[in-house]
């Protein structure tokens, strides 16, 4: 084994990370997405570990891959029993796949206090699993355990745990940091001295306790290693393991590696969808792949990177599949202004100095009020259409009013509106769970038969933020709510003492977007 192949073990190690549980569909998911994005192995489990990996083996069985080899995962053979008799060796020959790979101690610790054998007998379980697994045709990597602890105790003995394994027929010695401790300039010195007395193929399998996992696989590719090891995300048990969503794009782009088997362009997207099926939240800022990784929010780094995007990104979004954003806010100056808007769709080539300075003003203002328009485009586009555009909305507000009815333990609210609508007073009444729901019944209600097209609209999330904690029940808050229709989704603001009336402007300014866009691709029916 010569060129570089990157090993997945999201399904294995990923899955061994806490409150990660997949199902074996979810797996087979996963397998898919791997073998598209282009990686070599993907390890898919313990079959002797629970029914859920066996079933698993047994599914991926009939599933054709493009590039991946799925590899079963397991133990030396136990102490004290003969092979055949070994019910995970067992298993994993019958599991159906050509590679495994068998994880020995290395560490002489972990020999005389955890499997409480002797050194001499650890080396026979290494030896005789591999030339067993060999004469059953199967490839065996081998995960050397502990290796990085185990060198640091007895060189020697971890050093004897590899050409063991090698001379019995392991194809990669995968040196594993297991508990994650190790800092970058141990490795790489444990590296050198492996390096000067063994010439087998190594690879790299790094957990990330001490934050550098990353840091520490590709150190370990600079010294020699073959075989990188991790997981998408870097799931994993405790701290999790180095994360191939960062490994993949730095090769690619500090080391200016081909990577001509991985679509290095998908990476954001599998990223994204693992955390998915994962039921994990991804990190916005997670270099390469987040949402926030080329997210540009102060004024003086917009208008640099519009003369050249190098001035604040180190490297380019698109190779990822990722993207640029930028950001309006309190920190904004024009350029951001300039950007958004015309993201947005609006012709700014009248727009003067002065509009632009008194639009950052405002927004300035607001925020300092509590506004937050980053997260809220549709607020902020609402906002430039009625200051700037030849812009009216579909409907006017009059009034509202909350009434809330208890029932003992059940509390029912109501609400009445009144809206103006083609020259035509509105007044509705609609109840709901909460004054909230009831307010959105209502003004659905009331637009409703004028404009059908609204019924599509849904809201999907509700956020309140406290701004001010110390004045209690007093407190301005500023409401974020996110609707969508069948097409898009947006979301809007609103900030009062009252929260009542934050949810309002929040919901007000929902319609009018989800009518707005109505409007402008033709959908809208109106009456
Ligand atoms: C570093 C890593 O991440 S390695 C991967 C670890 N992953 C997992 O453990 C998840 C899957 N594990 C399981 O489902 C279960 O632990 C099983 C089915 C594998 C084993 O379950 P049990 O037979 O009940 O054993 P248990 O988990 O309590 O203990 C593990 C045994 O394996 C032995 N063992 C540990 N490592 C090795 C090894 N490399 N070679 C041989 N035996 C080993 C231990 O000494 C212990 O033996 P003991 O029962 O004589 O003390
Ligand atoms: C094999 C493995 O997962 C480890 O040593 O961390």
């Amino acid at each position: 084994m010569k060129s570089l192949t990157f090993y997945d073990t999201t399904l294995r190690d990923g899955a061994q990370g806490e409150g990660v549980s997949f199902t074996v569909d979810d797996k087979i998911k996963i397998v898919k997405k791997l073998d598209d994005f282009g990686i070599d192995y993907i390890e898919g489990g313990w079959p002797g570990s629970n029914p859920k990996d066996e079933e698993f083996f047994a599914a991926i069985r009939d599933l054709k891959l493009k590039h991946s080899k799925i590899v079963a995962f397991s133990s030396t053979k136990r102490y004290g029993i003969d092979i055949k008799d070994d019910l995970n060796i067992k298993k994993m020959i019958d599991s159906g796949v050509d590679t495994v790979a068998i994880f020995g101690k290395s560490w002489d610790f972990h020999v005389t206090d955890v499997l409480k054998i002797s050194l001499d007998e650890n080396l026979a379980l290494i030896e005789d699993t591999i030339k067993y697994l060999l004469e059953n045709n199967m490839q065996v990597i081998f995960d050397a355990e502990h290796f990085f602890d185990g060198f640091a105790s007895n060189p020697t003995y971890a050093l004897e745990t590899l050409k063991v394994a090698y001379e019995a027929g392991a194809e990669v010695l995968v040196l594993c940091d297991t508990n994650g401790g190790q800092l970058p300039t141990q490795l790489a010195s444990t590296i050198g001295k492996v390096k000067e007395s063994l010439t087998a193929p190594l690879g790299i399998h790094a957990h990330n306790d001490s934050d550098v996992a990353v840091a520490n696989s590709l150190l370990a590719y600079e010294l020699g290693a073959v075989q990188i090891q991790g997981t998408i995300g870097g799931i994993g048990e405790r701290c999790g393991n180095a994360d191939l969503a960062s490994i993949i794009p730095a090769l690619k782009t500090k080391y200016k590696l081909e990577l001509s088997n991985l679509n290095v362009n998908k990476i954001t997207s599998l990223y994204y969808y693992i955390m998915e099926v994962a039921n994990l939240v991804p990190e916005n800022n997670h270099p390469y792949v987040g949402s926030s990784a080329f997210t540009h929010k102060a004024g003086m780094h917009v208008n640099a990177l519009q003369k050249n995007s190098e001035t604040y990104e180190h490297v380019s979004p698109q190779i990822f599949g990722n993207k640029r954003r930028i950001l309006v806010s309190e920190l904004s100056g024009k350029s951001n202004l300039k950007y958004k808007l015309q993201e947005l769709g609006f012709d700014l080539s009248n727009f003067t100095k002065e509009e632009y300075r008194s639009l950052a003003t405002k927004i300035k203002d607001m925020e300092y009020q509590g506004y937050q328009f980053e997260g809220a485009e549709a607020s902020l586009k609402l906002l430039f259409l009625r200051e700037y555009e030849d812009y009216h909305s579909l409907f006017g507000v009059e009034d509202f009013k909350i009434i809330s009815h208890n029932f003992g333990k059940k509390t029912d609210s109501e609400a009445v509106v009144k809206l103006k609508v083609k020259g035509e007073s509105v007044h509705i009444v609609a109840e709901g769970d909460g004054p909230v729901n009831a307010l959105d019944n209502a003004l659905r209600k009331a637009l409703l038969s004028f404009f059908p097209s609204i019924d599509v609209m849904k809201l999907i999330d509700y956020k309140v933020r406290v701004l001010n904690g110390k004045d209690g029940t007093a407190a301005k808050v500023r409401v974020l709510i996110e609707s969508s229709n069948t097409e898009q989704s947006w979301t809007t603001i609103g900030v009062s003492t009252n929260i009542i009336q934050a949810s309002w402007q929040a919901l007000i300014d929902s319609f009018e977007y989800a009518l707005y866009l109505a409007k402008n691709n033709g959908s809208l029916s109106a009456n």
